[in-house]
């Protein structure tokens, strides 16, 4: 069910819609957790700073001359060295960690996190692309540490792939959140004085994305210690060091709002671009004007199917006509004339990417369509205001109905005995006089090592008609999954010698059903 590609598919979602109800994306929690740049912390500490930080150190590993490394999320093999001091950065790892979808790399997450974190803050909309490979090993050293000479600095940025002038504004862009932590840096951050939190001294007056970085340094007012120093002592100045190296040059250009925002914007682009020369990125990832997710079709309890979904638009608008239509299983029309539905229900998506493009007030309907058992669906489109809406012409395809997930019937469970928690998974199998069904299974998906989502388990589902009576032509398979968090998983069923799929169902989903 995936337009135009399951990683683009998957990655729009999580881009602009973020943490919405009902979506079955925990990466997401990253995005909640940004607190709309508001420091979560009585300290001040920003989880866009951590994000920001997280993506340049991991990055920080290119080799321009070789073309290895990248943002390539090798930073979690990384994170016990000198130069990624910091536990902030674990955090930024430990928030994604349980997220098993096998489409989107851990690196596609950390470029969303500093778009989100960038945004978030009320910097620029950084354009976005997908496709990263996360890393199996970890990467050389080279992030720069605030001891070393400019010329260090210079020759680590142009590894990196950036000049000079872009090096300082890299630095100011990375610089305008966050601040130098005292654990880290105790000779530059004394203890503080608020119980179990660390003194952060922020680089700069606000805790938002602009140029005030900038300003200050050039009015003398700036409070970066990694400009001031303590008590005359500029072996830590890196900032100093980074920002006068041109003579101040590009510190005075960055000293308007609106070139530090397109500075800014286009830096980072490159910065989360930055990949092994082997990586192809996909294509800038835009929001799609009509967004089809959640879809499932599964046989109800009245001797129907129902088809579930949801249908986004970009802009909520009063008095709208909208209307779900259908063609049978074995057709391209519909031969009863009933194949419509309208929607149950609709809710407002807000949130500060779209609203920086424009769409303060994107929309959601939800679609439940009862459809004939006998005749199934092929495919199906919208109608918009008397506007077909049907996916650039080929409507979107239901590609089998032989095996489908059934969501309501799947339940969490807990085993009163062994108190396992987990899952029961039901599964509706077409039942065929004709053809037998040889075999019903699930691959299960989870986030099992540092380096990425792997096939975890084939478990078989067996026929389950004392719990679940058979309906619209269909007998019901279940499998007990215990001992797992939420995942992903493909649903299999091998049926005359034949394997029908469906895929990347989510355990998510079912505590919505
Ligand atoms: C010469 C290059 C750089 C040096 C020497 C440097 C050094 C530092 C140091 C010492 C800290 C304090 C860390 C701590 O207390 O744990 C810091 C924080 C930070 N750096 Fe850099 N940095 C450099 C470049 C960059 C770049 C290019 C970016 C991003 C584009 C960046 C983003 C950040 C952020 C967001 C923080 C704040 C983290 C927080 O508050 O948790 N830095 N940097």
């Amino acid at each position: 069910y995936h337009w135009p590609s399951p990683l683009i598919d998957q990655l729009e979602g999580l881009l602009y819609e973020g943490k919405q109800e009902g979506l079955p994306d925990r990466a997401v929690d990253f995005v909640a957790q940004l607190n709309g740049c508001q420091p979560v912390e009585d300290n001040g500490e920003s989880i866009a700073a951590d994000w920001i930080r997280f993506a340049y150190h991991d990055m920080a590993t290119h080799n321009i001359d070789d073309g290895t490394g990248g943002l390539d999320a090798s930073i979690q093999l990384e994170l016990d060295r000198d130069e990624n001091v910091g536990g902030d950065l674990d955090r930024a790892k430990f928030d994604f960690i349980d997220f098993p979808n096998k489409y989107i790399s851990y690196s596609d997450i950390i470029a969303m996190g500093v778009v989100l974190a960038t945004v978030e803050c009320g910097g620029p909309v950084v354009p976005y692309r997908g496709g990263r490979v996360d890393a199996e090993v970890a990467g050389p050293f080279g992030v720069p540490t605030p001891d070393q000479s400019i010329e260090d600095f210079i020759e680590t940025f142009r590894k990196q792939g950036f000049n000079q002038q872009e090096m300082i504004g890299l630095v100011a862009c990375g610089h305008t959140v966050g601040g130098v932590h005292n654990p880290d840096f105790p000779t530059l951050v004394p203890p503080g004085n608020i119980s179990f939190e660390d003194n952060i001294v922020m680089f700069d007056s606000t805790p938002e994305f602009d140029n005030v970085i900038v300003t200050q340094y050039l009015d003398g007012t700036t409070g970066d210690l990694l400009v001031t120093g303590v008590d005359g002592n500029d072996t830590l100045s890196s900032d100093l060091r980074v920002f006068s190296s041109d003579g101040n040059i590009t510190m005075h250009a960055l000293a308007s709002p609106q070139n530090f925002s397109a500075t800014c914007g286009s830096l980072f682009e490159r910065m989360i671009n930055t990949v092994p020369n082997n990586v192809t990125l996909t294509d800038l990832i835009t929001p799609l004007p009509v967004k089809v997710a959640g879809v499932q079709l599964a046989p109800g309890y009245e001797g129907n199917l129902v088809l579930n979904l949801t249908m986004r638009l970009l802009d909520n608008k009063p008095n709208r006509q909208i209307s779900l239509h259908w063609a049978d299983r074995n057709s391209t029309t519909c031969s009863s004339g009933a194949c419509s539905s309208t929607p149950t229900n609709s809710t407002v998506v807000t949130t500060p990417l779209l609203t920086a493009l424009g769409h303060p007030r994107a929309v959601k309907y939800t679609f439940s369509a009862p459809i004939s058992a006998t005749t199934s669906i092929s495919s199906f489109w919208f109608e918009i205001d008397g506007e077909v809406q049907n996916n650039g012409g080929t409507g979107y395809i239901i590609e089998q109905d032989e095996v489908l997930w059934s969501r309501d019937r799947s339940a969490s469970i807990l085993d009163p005995v062994t108190f396992e928690s987990g899952f029961l998974i039901v599964a509706a199998v077409r039942s065929s006089s004709s053809s037998s069904t040889e075999r019903v299974w699930i691959n299960t998906y989870q986030r099992t090592t540092a380096t990425g989502v792997h096939l975890t388990s084939t478990l078989n589902l067996t026929l389950d008609n004392a719990s679940f009576p058979s309906t619209a032509g269909y007998d019901f398979y279940s499998a007990k999954l215990l001992l797992v968090a939420d995942l992903t998983f493909d649903l299999f069923a091998e049926i005359g010698g034949k394997v029908y799929e469906e895929e990347l169902r989510d355990t998510h989903w079912i505590d919505f059903a």
